[in-house]
């Protein structure tokens, strides 16, 4: 039996850092939600743990012990084969989870190939802080350093656009020009009735990190600029550390839009269109 799973790009619709444990690590105060379009495993029966990676952002990215892939088939113990394919679409150190959207579909898919359980919480923090709320993609709140996961709000229709200018932004440098780390928490996200209505409570919040990002890397101004130029678009703000940003619209149609425009205007920037992904929960 081989199991396929999908890893979709996380987004940070706001990031709140509330404080810095005494280890260095921030508090966070973020409502995560997944866009689907990402990466796709595929997890084949084998002797041995096998990676390989294809796909038009295979470039760059590890195939040896370094991936995060390979790191999450560790935590389920040695003697364990399986022929695992990363199908990798999304840029990575990117501010989308990339490699944590990956790390957690591979635990869903290898617990299903192999029928055990998932690791400890403890041990899939352990593989990054990102990790945790990829595992059961859907509107989350997230909170601690990222091991804090609860229930988000019910989303609206809409449409997003995800755009990366090709900068990668290190996620340690990015926390580590923040010059404020005690800022306010975020209130208690409503629930929405429309795509509008729910970016207008997002402009009353905030990513910390775009500040210190956009110091590392201006083009991320440029970037948020370009999208909040196009037709419809309700809010754009950054994901993450960055450098990748996104619009919301109200639907999928005026996203498509933007993103033709996105990429005719700038040919080097990686754009897609997408709506909101849930994981169905007979898959968790
Ligand atoms: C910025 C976010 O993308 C928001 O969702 C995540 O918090 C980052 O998640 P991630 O990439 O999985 O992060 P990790 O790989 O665990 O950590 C990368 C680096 O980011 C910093 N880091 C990360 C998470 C956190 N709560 N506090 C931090 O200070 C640390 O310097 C750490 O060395
Ligand atoms: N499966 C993977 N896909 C992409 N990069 C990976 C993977 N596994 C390990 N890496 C390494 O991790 C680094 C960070 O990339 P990754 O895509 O994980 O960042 P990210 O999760 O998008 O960042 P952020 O936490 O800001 O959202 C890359 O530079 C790459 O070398």
């Amino acid at each position: 039996m081989t199991v396929e799973t999908f890893a979709p790009a996380k987004i940070n619709l706001t990031l709140h850092v509330t404080g810095q444990r005494a280890d260095g690590y921030h508090l966070l105060d973020s409502l995560v939600v997944f866009a689907d379009c990402g990466d796709r495993l595929t997890l084949a029966p084998a002797d041995d743990l096998t990676l390989t990676v294809t796909g038009p952002r295979a470039e760059g990215v590890p195939t040896d012990g370094r991936n995060l892939v390979l790191k999450a088939a560790a935590l389920f113990g040695p003697g364990r084969g399986a022929a695992i394919t990363l199908d990798k679409h999304l840029p990575a150190a990117a501010g989308i989870g990339g490699g944590s959207s990956d790390a957690a579909a591979a635990l869903r898919g290898l617990a299903q190939l192999w029928d055990v359980a998932l690791p400890e919480p403890q041990a899939v923090l352990s593989l990054g802080a990102d990790v945790p709320v990829c595992l059961a993609p859907r509107s989350l709140r997230m909170r601690g350093v990222g091991e804090e996961i609860t229930e988000g709000p019910r989303l609206p229709a809409m449409g997003l656009v995800l755009v990366n200018p090709g900068v990668e932004v290190p996620t340690p440098a990015v926390f580590k020009a923040l010059t404020r780390k005690d800022n306010p928490a975020m209130p208690h996200p409503p629930g929405w009735a429309s795509a509008a209505t729910m970016a207008h409570w997002l402009r009353t919040q905030r990513n910390d990190l775009e500040a210190p990002a956009r110091a590392l890397a201006p083009v991320i101004g440029t970037v948020i600029g370009a999208i909040a130029a196009t037709p419809g678009c309700l809010l754009a703000r950054m994901s993450g550390s960055g450098a990748t940003c996104f619009g919301i619209y109200d639907s999928r149609a005026e996203a498509e839009t933007a993103a033709t425009t996105l990429r005719a205007e700038n040919p080097g920037w990686w754009v897609a269109a997408a709506e909101p992904f849930t994981l169905k929960p007979a898959l968790a």
